[in-house]
């Protein structure tokens, strides 16, 4: 007997439905979509307490301690698909919460459209194949006309315009939800690299954790980017599976509607040649070594020089000691070898007959055979040419999902380690932050700072000597203390461990008698102001540049304005072409603003100032903030270095106006200088040499003592 078309459309009705409550647990067509996984919920499941630690794991190559470059393929190990398991599992639900909170019901269509796409091949193909069967029974009976046909037809394009129209609704569906689930998930990692403090993000594993953090969130901007995972590839999984099972379905249903089994057997294997002899040709090792460190080292080269050539920041130097041809033969020697590496793995890792094997368009070659069984089944059976065309596309198309779901797969495995990434990111604690038990608020007296150093030591990362030795030094609230010494002696350093943007190995720091390390890092830094030594300048308006300073007053001409005069720098900036919105050029690192106009036109509106006059605007950013009653400590690195002798006394007297209304001592001066006549007017001067206070008295205390700072003093006058 044939095997009827038309008995199998309710089946495949039932395989979509069977195939929705397989895939996703809790989910039956009886009680559509359990319990969403809700925060509350997620927040009460047992996440893995180390979700670092297993992405770091998962970046270990061998046995050393040597780590794949961010964003490297993970081999295809035991190991690697254990972590992969375990990142999966700590991390989906933390995303499909975020997901789900954001559009429920936009998320239950589009796995359930995801479901129906799965099927829509499938019928594509029964539908036609009942096409195929009315047209042959119209031409055997004798009844086929051209209206006959023309009814066939409409009948196919109703079929496709309703699968355009339900792709049309799933796509856009899908895009609504992806372009929220990029917002939320940039937002998330903005918020989360924002916290991140410096010492935290000098570990360069961190730098790389957020790299890979990076690819992650960027994946979101592909629709369903394949080459580049994107967390919808997901969803394609849920589609792939749904094609797979339901070609097999109406493979099984054929078979067993009459096919011989030595014709299945023939026709898949001659289906499945092709995919292996491709393994056999070589794509196995892309599995299982796709990196090497050699590999990892040359690019990283490569895209130092090519960085070099590209930026502005680096040209003057790069002109100047004419580093281009430098630059291009150390590039051209990594691209080489790159690229010779390149051939060589394609080439050398596969054998003769692998190669000989690949140069064969082995699929267009095999199905050339896999016509045979065909041709078996017609002539054996009295199958109609509607099921023979059913067979042949399923056949086909069982494969290509198959490959699909294969390469999908490679690249999820890879996907969930950038997952993992981003996960783990949005774990880290800042290490500046204290823990939430022994966090003391900040204690603010009106009368300044009272901070004590003692036995402080601190090493850089990776340096080979400490950066400051035992240092110890203590200033009353609302004291000027200047630290001297010689470059290199740890002054900036000191500076930043004060300001609490560096931490500190051992020893104590106390401000106003409570250690530093139990204030939460925000809390302190609202009440302190300072410019550092290489202050930042930002490509954008004068009043950004220097309301930055205290963004709550940052749209205020006149708080602005007020700064700028504290700094001396009003005649300079009514100089400039459009005063305070006069757009200033930084110093080219920062481009960001150029960007947003596209055509350039910006770029030639961009203002450049001169050393000093950058000075005088990170000056009166600070000013911005240090008049407000809160702040109770102003830190100057160097203020002064590039500015006039007129403009550096108008600076010390607005500090000491500042730091002295009606002559109350309200705040605490720290200030480094080389200029030795400045440190005069401070209350105590500490003078530093290799990492540590030599000398900490007044100035003629030190004077008295005929040591360093008396050299030192002796040879700047
Ligand atoms: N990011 C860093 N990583 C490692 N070592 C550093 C880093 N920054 C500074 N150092 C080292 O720490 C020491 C102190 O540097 P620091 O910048 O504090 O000196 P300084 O007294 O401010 O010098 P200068 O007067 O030239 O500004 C130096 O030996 C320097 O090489």
């Amino acid at each position: 007997m044939p095997h009827t078309l038309t008995s199998l459309l309710p089946d495949v009705t039932h395989v979509a439905v069977t195939l929705g409550t397989l895939l996703l647990p809790g989910c039956s067509h009886e009680h559509p979509l359990k319990q969403p996984p809700s925060r509350e919920r997620l927040r009460r499941t047992p996440v893995t307490p180390d979700l670092y630690g297993d992405w770091l794991t998962s970046r270990r190559m061998g046995s050393d301690m040597e780590c794949l470059t961010p964003g490297a393929q993970r081999p295809l190990t035991p190991q690697n698909i254990a972590l992969a398991y375990t990142l999966l599992r700590s991390c989906t639900p933390e995303i499909l919460s975020c997901l789900w909170d954001m559009h429920p019901y936009r998320i239950t269509l589009m796995v359930s459209m995801d479901l129906v796409r799965g099927v829509l091949p499938a019928f594509r193909g029964y539908s036609q194949a009942v096409m195929v069967d009315e047209l042959q029974k119209a031409i055997v009976s004798g009844n086929f006309t051209i209206a006959h046909l023309l009814c066939q037809t409409a009948l196919e394009l109703a079929r496709m315009a309703g699968e355009a129209a339900l792709d049309y609704l799933a796509s856009s569906n899908e895009n609504i939800v992806q372009t929220s689930a990029r917002f939320l998930v940039e937002r998330k990692q903005m918020e989360h690299r924002l916290r991140l403090d410096v010492p935290t993000l000098s570990d360069p594993h961190i730098r790389d954790l957020l790299q890979e953090s990076d690819i992650f969130v960027r994946s979101f901007n592909g629709f369903s980017a394949f080459g580049l995972f994107s967390p919808f590839d997901f969803m394609r999984l849920i589609s792939l599976l749904s094609e797979l099972f339901t070609h097999i379905w109406v493979l099984s249903s054929l078979t067993f509607g009459g096919t011989p089994i030595h014709v299945i057997i023939l026709s898949v294997t001659l289906s499945a040649l092709p995919a292996v002899l491709s393994w056999i040709a070589g794509e196995r090792n892309s599995w299982i070594n796709p990196s090497s460190h050699l590999e990892a080292r040359i690019s990283a080269k490569q895209e130092a020089m090519r960085r070099l050539a590209h930026s502005d920041v680096y040209r003057p130097e790069i002109m100047l000691f004419d580093l281009g041809p430098w630059i291009l033969r150390t590039w051209s020697r990594a691209r080489k070898a790159l690229l010779g590496l390149e051939r060589r793995q394609s080439g050398c890792d596969v054998g003769f007959t692998s190669r000989l094997l690949s140069r064969v368009y082995l699929s267009g070659t095999f199905s050339a055979f896999q016509n045979i069984p065909l041709l078996l089944v017609l002539h054996s059976t009295s199958t109609t040419v509607g099921t023979f065309t059913l067979y042949r596309n399923t056949l086909q198309g069982l494969f290509v999902t198959a490959e699909a779901l294969v390469h999908t797969l490679r690249m999820t495995f890879q996907g969930v380690f950038l997952m993992g990434a981003f996960c783990a990111a949005t774990t880290l604690r800042p290490r500046l932050q204290p823990e939430a038990s022994r966090t003391v608020p900040y204690q603010h007296s009106g009368m300044g700072m009272a901070i004590d150093v003692r036995n402080l030591c601190f090493t850089y990362p990776g340096g080979s000597s400490p950066a400051l030795k035992h240092v110890n030094l203590s200033i009353n609230p609302g004291e000027a203390l200047a630290i001297v010494g010689y470059n290199g002696s740890g002054k900036s350093t000191l500076a930043n461990v004060l300001l609490r943007i560096l931490d500190f190995d051992s020893g104590e720091l106390l401000v106003n008698g409570v250690d530093i390390r139990h204030l939460q890092p925000r809390d302190f830094h609202a009440h302190v102001s300072a410019v550092f030594q290489g202050f930042s300048r930002f490509s954008t308006t004068v009043k950004a540049n220097v309301g930055l300073g205290y963004v709550p007053d940052m749209s205020s001409v006149e708080a602005v304005d007020t700064a700028l005069e504290l700094a001396g720098a009003g005649d300079l900036v009514r100089s400039l072409p459009d005063g305070v919105r006069t757009r200033l050029d930084g110093d080219g690192s920062d481009r960001s603003y150029e960007a947003f106009c596209g055509d350039g036109s910006c770029r030639s509106k961009l203002h450049g100032l001169s050393g000093g006059e950058w000075q005088r605007i990170a000056i009166s950013r600070a000013f911005m903030r240090a008049r407000r009653p809160e702040v109770e400590l102003l830190l100057f690195d160097e203020p002064t270095s590039s500015l006039d002798a007129h403009a550096q006394k108008h600076v010390f007297d607005t500090i000491e106006q500042i730091t002295r209304p009606n002559g109350d001592r309200t705040k605490t001066v720290i200030f480094i200088t080389h200029r030795l006549a400045t440190a005069r007017r401070a209350d105590k001067i500490a003078m530093m040499e290799s990492g540590t206070v030599v000398e900490f008295g007044t100035h003629e205390e030190l004077l008295g003592l005929g040591g360093k700072y008396a050299a030192l003093y002796r040879a700047s006058v």
